[in-house]
């Protein structure tokens, strides 16, 4: 046995040598020869004579818009004067929409607005875009680089609340309707406009109140494009050009109300432990628990796929090596907040409440988790998961709202939808590549699954790191060329539409 150790110890290393030049052939290989998914871009750019430019008379239109206070605070508790004044401001600034014959306009569940542009071909599916009216409250007012409804322009960006979500598409989409109208345009395909009111607290009596009256009219829409993920500058590890985030899918969603109730009394005679306590401690558990690593298991994947090939080096190996890097790039990704979304069901605390004076021990303690949940995964498995982690009955476990992941639209060459917003992109950023995604946080879109089954997410505009905590945060800003890109993406998304859509399939070609 001694005796033959050298010739064993000879083999082993022989074989792993051999295992490690065969991974490497392939991981180089698969390197050199992965397919690229990116298409150069159509030759209508935006130096086009039809071109909206930013003016003067848009740009005060614009600052008009964010001026409106649209707060929504809960369900339900919204600013409807605010709303009303918004809504009657935006049939003043937009006169050819809202004298147009070609157009009807609903008002729905008080505030919100649905527009119905007739197209000339009634042969053909609508499609629609939609966006919000409502915005979310300030924070941190003092910390506003201007004040955040002033709209102000400062630097070549115009600052408030609203900017970046949504009245950059509200009024962007509207300013391209009225362009086109004005210049007596008539769609072959009609188009929808959906503005809801209370976006911000979950579309309970907007955009599901939009979903209810089309399917009422039974209503079938070719595509849906709401807000959803922009052009990253920056975000995405190993992608030094811009990537245009189409998002596919979205996230569910969980928020549940964690609740400890215990015996109360007298700050003088403390038991061991306390709701407070309790309930800290499961927190913490589910806190240092993070939910699973699911990188690679859904569209998120894709997203590898379609850009691989244009990636830094390292990164380029590692994106078209997932078979093997998978494990590699998911513990990538899961070391920053907007990269471990991607990865994983989050989980962020956003209430905690308990206790009223300082010497009485609090009977109760209450906290909220929001949880988004990955494509991959289910309302009951991330219910499961944190009462396995929080091990405690003493801790109550009360969903507040719920909504499993959404279905995933189609996606590449194969969807001319798909295809169609990706040469729209194109048209104002030529240099972007554009990839599939899934979208972190929620849109009204889940009100609308039923009414098409090719529905996508996406902010004609460029974001960079630095400008993520502007999403309900503070010194929110757009800058005056991404809201131009905004207008003449909506502008050139409606010519687009005016084509014909076809499904290349096997030499036959239908048309939506
Ligand atoms: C590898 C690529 C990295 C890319 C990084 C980052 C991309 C992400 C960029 C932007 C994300 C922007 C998110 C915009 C979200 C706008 C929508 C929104 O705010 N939705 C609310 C909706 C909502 C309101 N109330 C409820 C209740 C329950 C669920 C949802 C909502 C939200 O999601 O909170
Ligand atoms: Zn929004
Ligand atoms: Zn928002």
């Amino acid at each position: 046995m001694w005796a033959n150790l050298p010739r064993i110890l000879t083999l082993v290393v022989r074989g792993f040598v051999l295992t490690l030049a065969v991974l490497t052939a392939v991981v180089v290989i698969r390197t050199v020869t992965f397919p690229s998914y990116q298409t150069s871009p159509p030759e209508c750019k935006t130096t086009d004579p039809d071109f909206i430019p930013a003016d003067e008379e848009r740009l005060a239109r614009f600052t008009s818009a964010i001026q409106f206070q649209t707060v929504s605070y809960e369900r339900g508790v919204g600013t409807p004067q605010e709303l009303a004044k918004f809504v009657r401001f935006i049939q003043k600034s937009f006169p050819t929409v809202h004298s147009s014959p070609m157009v009807r306009r609903d008002v729905v569940g008080n505030y919100s607005l649905l527009y119905r542009v007739e197209g000339s071909d009634a042969s053909l599916q609508p499609y629609m875009l939609a966006s919000h009216l409502d915005v979310v409250p300030i924070t941190e007012e003092a910390n506003w680089e201007a004040p955040p409804f002033s709209g102000q322009l400062k630097d070549g960006y115009i600052y408030g609340r609203g900017t970046i979500d949504a009245k950059h598409s509200l009024m962007g989409s509207l300013e391209a309707l009225e362009f086109l109208l004005s210049r007596r345009h008539q769609p072959k395909r009609t188009l929808y406009l959906a503005f809801g009111h209370d976006e911000e607290t979950g579309g309970h009596f907007g955009a599901k109140v939009i979903g209810d009256v089309l399917t009422q009219r039974g209503e079938k829409i070719a595509f849906i494009l709401d807000e959803g993920s922009p052009v990253g500058d920056g975000l995405a590890p190993g992608v030094s050009k811009l990537l245009a985030l189409v998002s596919v899918a979205e996230k569910g969603f969980l928020q549940l109300r964690l609740e400890v109730n215990e015996e109360g009394g007298h700050a003088s005679m403390p038991r061991s432990e306390s709701a407070i306590g309790i309930l800290s401690k499961a927190i913490s558990k589910l806190e240092d628990n993070p939910h699973p690593n699911m990188f690679g298991t859904g569209p998120e994947a894709r997203m590898m796929e379609y850009v691989a090939t244009e990636m830094t080096l390292p990164y380029r190996i590692l994106a078209s090596n997932l078979w093997l890097f998978s494990p590699l790039v998911a513990w990538v990704y899961s070391r920053k907040p907007q990269t471990n979304a991607f990865a994983r069901t989050t989980t962020a605390l956003t209430r905690f409440n308990a206790g009223v004076k300082d010497n009485v021990i609090s009977p109760e303690a209450v906290a909220v988790i929001d949880h988004r949940i990955h494509p991959m995964s289910s309302v009951e498995e991330v219910m499961e998961f944190d009462r396995k982690v929080i091990n405690d009955p003493r801790v109550k476990l009360n969903v507040i709202n719920n909504r499993p992941p959404s279905p995933t639209s189609p996606y590449g060459k194969d969807s001319p939808t798909y295809m169609m917003l990706q040469e729209t992109i194109q048209q104002i950023y030529p240099d972007a590549l554009v990839t599939p995604t899934f979208m972190v946080a929620n849109t009204d879109t889940r009100h609308y699954l039923n009414l098409s089954s090719a529905i996508y997410r996406f902010n004609p505009y460029v974001m960079t790191p630095s400008d993520l905590p502007r999403f309900h945060g503070v010194n929110e800003r757009i800058s005056v060329q991404n809201y131009e890109r905004v207008m003449n993406f909506y502008y050139h998304l409606i010519v687009n539409m005016d084509k014909p859509l076809e499904l290349k399939r096997h030499g036959h070609e239908d048309e939506l």
